[in-house]
């Protein structure tokens, strides 16, 4: 039987990263809480990168900082080789809770970003029906966020952060409030998007597996104050039936290899 996971031949010199976001020299602090100490960091294009590590170690601060939500007290981020120091239109932030109107149909919802940006409405509806659909959620364009299950929120949050067509998206823990089957579901439907759409996403979660599972880089911080300490990248093929790849051995003992290096962490 072919093994459902894959791990590329090493090749003799590493593939050159060309970077859509490049992190340099970022610290942050909140009063006397130091949450990040000189991150270097590139974000490789068209990939799915993951920021782990243990609660508190500046994970949502870095995301934020990318983002142009919050300032750092040192260091600049650039994107597409621009220095941005504000949100800008080639970011979208998939919030945690994510932050839909509850007065507002599940299609307002995912066209508010392009109505933002003064779009006509028979156009913006047209592109929201579209993420609509590739987020799994035809048929439920007129239902409000409190008809909908939290895992169906969190697709309409990811529809409206796609809708918007930003290179860049960049998502805070969007499977933290769902129950843990609709976690996977999202977990493929995620790595289905990130081979189609052709955009950069940049993941926070604090969890190991899902990591190892959805991404082709994760850059490992440790706490107080965040540092980076190791980038891994699994490169695990991903074509395969998703529940051979959960028992597949390269997979576990990346998943194993990263556990060693928390542990330390855990309380
Ligand atoms: N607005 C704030 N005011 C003061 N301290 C803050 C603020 N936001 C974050 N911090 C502190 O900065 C540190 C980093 O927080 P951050 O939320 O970025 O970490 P995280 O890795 O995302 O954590 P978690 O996994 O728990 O979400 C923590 O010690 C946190 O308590």
């Amino acid at each position: 039987m072919r093994a459902a996971v894959l791990r590329k031949e090493p090749s003799s010199m590493p593939a050159p990263i060309d970077p859509i976001v490049e992190v340099r020299g970022i610290s942050k602090s909140y009063g006397s809480t130091e949450a990040l100490r000189g991150i270097d960091l590139d974000f490789p294009r068209g990939k799915l990168s993951s920021l782990l590590g243990p609660s508190g170690c500046g994970k949502t601060t870095l995301l934020k900082i990318i983002a142009g939500l919050i300032k750092a007290n040192a260091g600049s981020i650039a994107v597409d080789g621009k220095v941005v120091t504000a949100p800008g239109p080639e970011r979208a932030f998939v919030f945690q809770d994510f932050a839909l109107m509850p007065w507002a149909t599940a299609l307002r919802n995912v066209a508010f970003g392009l109505e933002l940006r003064g779009k006509a409405r028979a156009e913006r509806e047209e592109i929201a029906r579209h993420y609509i659909a590739e987020v799994g959620l035809a048929g439920f364009e007129d239902k409000y966020p409190h008809q909908l299950s939290g895992g169906m929120r969190q697709r309409v949050g990811l529809a409206r952060a796609l809708s918007v067509d930003a290179d860049v998206l960049l998502l805070d823990e969007p499977f933290s409030a769902v129950d843990e089957q609709n976690r996977r579901k999202f977990q493929e439907d995620l790595i289905r998007l990130r081979s189609n759409q052709n955009k950069t996403f940049i993941f926070v979660t604090h969890s190991i597996e899902e990591a190892v599972y959805i991404s082709d880089r994760i850059v490992l911080l440790s706490p107080r104050p965040g540092r980076v300490s190791q980038i891994i990248e699994p490169e695990i093929d991903r074509s395969g039936d998703p529940d051979l790849i959960h028992r597949d051995k390269h997979y576990l003992d990346t998943v194993q290899e990263i556990w060693q290096g928390l542990k330390q962490y855990a309380e």
